[in-house]
């Protein structure tokens, strides 16, 4: 089942609030999660290796489906328990200047890199629920909210999706 990433704008039945106001948060989500946590916030990294695309990755890039994509699939940690699973790919190819950075990263937020780099820019939030089957199997849940975004300098082009899990944001967020 392939998600429709609505135009978080425009989605035929928007998620209540506080959810639509994070899903559609145009700053950086680390900064967002690190002001509502207790100081706690950190990145658990799940993978980063090649993979191939999934097909609406695969689409978003402009690749052919299952082409190799740099993949970095991350749990954001705040106020004592993962909140945020975030799946993050580019082509091999696009990866830029960034290139040594993001193969470096490792639990250093990619937010750290994308956001203090004006040449960097964000394209349209786009925002689906998003299959549990593409989760992590212990984070499986029916219904989840994600949204994804394309940041790119002109020669980086990476795909970010983040998924909100179960439970967050929690209300007064
Ligand atoms: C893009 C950002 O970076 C966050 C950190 C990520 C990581 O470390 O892999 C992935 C997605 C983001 O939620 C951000 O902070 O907004």
């Amino acid at each position: 089942m392939l998600p429709d990433w609505y135009p978080a704008d425009r989605h035929p039945a928007p998620p209540p609030e506080p959810l639509f106001n994070w899903l559609c948060h145009e700053g950086s989500l680390t900064q967002r999660l690190t002001e509502a946590g207790n100081r706690d916030f950190r990145v658990e990294l799940l993978q980063q290796a090649p993979q191939p695309a999934r097909e609406d990755e695969a689409q978003a890039l402009g690749l052919a489906a299952g082409a190799p994509v740099w993949t970095r699939e991350v749990l954001l940690h705040t106020a004592g328990a993962p909140r945020v699973y975030a799946r993050s790919v580019a082509p091999p190819s696009a990866l830029g200047n960034a290139e040594v950075a993001l193969d470096n990263l490792g639990t250093t937020s990619l937010g750290h890199l994308l956001f203090r780099n004006p040449q960097i820019q964000r394209g349209p939030i786009e925002i689906s629920r998003y299959p549990a089957a593409w989760l992590p199997a212990t984070w499986r849940a029916e219904g989840l909210w994600a949204r994804r975004s394309h940041f790119s300098d002109g020669a980086l082009q990476l795909l970010v999706c983040e998924v909100f899990l179960q439970g967050w944001p929690a209300a007064g967020t």
